[in-house]
């Protein structure tokens, strides 16, 4: 029927082309670089066994850490974490007389799951109850002080105004300092804190750092940091390789010209899920995923009619081949390699576990389609939800649920009844990571979506509904993801019946969107800007 009026995002071709991904390859695999990586190894366990000051081990951790390495060691950071807690309960954490000791501590045991009071702030405030005047001279203490602070949960006031003290006298800093260094590292964190950023990313940048202006680098870690940095970069670019050809073999990003064609970007997205090398079957499935995702989403927000919107949306709740026959030919394409995809990876699961997930992924899809469908339908009839009834429905609209829904078969074994269960209610860890996936691509791409057509985002719903600014809606949306990670931290702190690796991957999920969208639509439109950047550094060149 040609009377239809489709409506186009004008989406480029992909910058990254399919023979240029092939061609990628890299020197850092083979016996000789991982026969010197586990020497090196060695070296840092002894290191750590040599060390005895808490203060010392402390920061030997977050070094390991900030230098993308510590994965390597997991069980010293623990004994470590461990001794220092043990310890505090024997009251020695309180006493601490300078403001870094205590907020690296602090930090440090939170990040990993223990319970550290914010009352231990409060020696560093004076009778007035305000942070001491005096702290503000140490910029490294006013850093530690700054990043401890987003490991806060809802509630906690001292730590509220810890942030808002920290975050005053390091910008003050960066107004007069003459350090460059500092500088430099001090605007970094003040851009995104640490508990907020990609991780590979930070590694790669501090990398970078800590070989230039540490006078007390250590160049044993920096070794370790370059050369597993570089294998880790060749590990990705197999991944990439191999679903780069099952995406070409689909020929989805060809005949579905309408939509998004960003193979490459998307799987960008699931290294910030997780980098660890033995997760790549992961990074692979949930690559798909998104590429299927991204396909879904452009059908419903751009080229279907709504006609159309209600026959897939019933195909996908069916799970039912023969539901393909009311779909027009394009939709067919769509539904058969989704239906292909999660199949296969439902049979993965079931070889590998014995366990029949069929019903909990089909579940996730539908649940997608179904607030695709919603928005769909306030868009084409006019509706303007409140900033509430919109976000009710567009955290799941996010795709937020679908990726961690997926995540946690492929990272999880044994797969457990109560996780399962827990699953398929869709926890809060999930709702408020989601929440914050959504809130963040809001922030960036609704600009251009109601541009094109698109239903009111959380911005335009906060502007219609209380006649703000679009300057103070985008700062009410910023103060409403700074809350919900919050909420965030509250669910990574109570015991779950997720392994640490889901939950750091939830978390991830977050770190990644706001990496995409920290200057502009990193995903859809802006291929050429930041994204193409961060994608040379990780995939493309190695550290020299
Ligand atoms: C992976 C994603 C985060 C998810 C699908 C593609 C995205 C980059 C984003 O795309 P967008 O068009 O902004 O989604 P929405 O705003 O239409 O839901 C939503
Ligand atoms: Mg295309
Ligand atoms: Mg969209
Ligand atoms: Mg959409
Ligand atoms: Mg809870
Ligand atoms: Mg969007």
């Amino acid at each position: 029927t040609s009377n239809i009026v489709r409506r186009s995002a004008n989406y480029q071709p992909p910058i990254w082309h399919y023979d240029y991904i092939q061609s990628l390859t890299s020197v850092y695999v083979g016996e000789s670089f991982t026969g010197r990586i586990d020497k090196l190894k060695g070296e840092v366990r002894m290191m750590f066994n040599k060390v005895v000051d808490p203060l010392e081990r402390l920061e030997l951790l977050d070094i390991l850490q900030r230098l993308g390495i510590s994965y390597h060691f997991d069980d010293e950071i623990q004994r470590t974490l461990e001794g220092i807690n043990n310890a505090n309960h024997g009251g020695e954490l309180c006493n601490k007389e300078n403001i870094y000791d205590t907020a690296l501590e602090f930090r440090l045991l939170r990040q990993h799951g223990y319970s550290v009071p914010q009352e231990i702030f409060n020696s560093f405030k004076n009778e007035m109850g305000n942070f001491k005047a005096c702290l503000c001279d140490d910029i490294e203490g006013m850093l530690c002080l700054y990043e401890a602070s987003f490991l806060s949960v809802e509630g906690e006031g001292v730590l509220e105004e810890a942030r808002d003290f920290a975050t005053k006298q390091l910008s003050k800093y960066v107004r007069e300092s003459k350090d460059q260094n500092l500088t430099a590292i001090v605007n970094h964190a003040l851009e995104l804190p640490l508990h907020w950023r990609m991780l590979r990313l930070e590694a790669r940048w501090f990398i970078d750092v800590y070989r230039s202006s540490r006078q007390d680098m250590n160049p044993i870690l920096l070794e370790l940091a370059e050369l597993d940095f570089n294998m880790v970069q060749a590990a990705h670019q197999e991944d990439l390789k191999e679903v780069s050809r099952w995406w070409m073999s689909t020929g989805l990003g060809g005949k579905l010209s309408f939509a998004r064609d960003r193979l490459m970007v998307n799987f960008l997205w699931t290294v910030g899920f997780t980098f660890q090398p033995q997760f790549g079957y992961c990074r692979r499935m949930l690559t798909k995923i998104n590429v299927l995702i991204t396909i879904i989403d452009d059908i419903y927000d751009v080229y279907g009619t709504m006609d159309e919107l209600e026959l897939f949306t019933d195909a996908v709740e069916r799970w039912d081949i023969n539901a393909m026959d009311q779909l027009p030919y394009y939709m067919k394409l769509c539904f058969l390699a989704l239906h292909n995809s999660i199949n296969e990876m439902a049979f993965d699961i079931l070889k590998e576990q014995g366990f029949h997930v069929v019903r909990y992924l089909r579940k996730v899809w539908a649940d997608l389609c179904k607030s695709y469908l919603l928005e769909a339908k306030w868009y084409h009839s006019g509706y303007k939800p409140s900033l509430q009834e919109y976000i009710q429905n567009a955290w799941i609209s996010s795709s937020g649920p679908v990726i961690l829904g997926h995540a946690y078969f492929f990272v999880t074994n044994p797969v457990t009844k109560e996780a399962l269960e827990c699953l398929e209610e869709y926890p809060d860890i999930i709702r408020w990571s989601s929440t914050n996936l959504r809130l963040a691509d809001d922030l960036e791409t609704s600009k251009d979506e109601l541009e094109r057509g698109d239903v009111p985002k959380s911005l335009q719903c906060y502007m219609n509904e209380t006649g703000a600014s679009e300057e103070d809606a985008r700062e009410h949306i910023k103060s409403l993801i700074s809350a919900t990670w919050k909420k965030l931290n509250g669910e990574v702190a109570t015991s779950s019946p997720f392994s640490q690796t889901f939950i750091e991957i939830t978390m991830n999920l977050v770190r990644m969107a706001q990496c995409i969208y920290l200057h502009g639509d990193g995903h859809g439109v802006h291929q050429d800007g930041e994204t193409k950047d961060n994608i040379l550094s990780l995939f493309i060149h190695p550290i020299p």
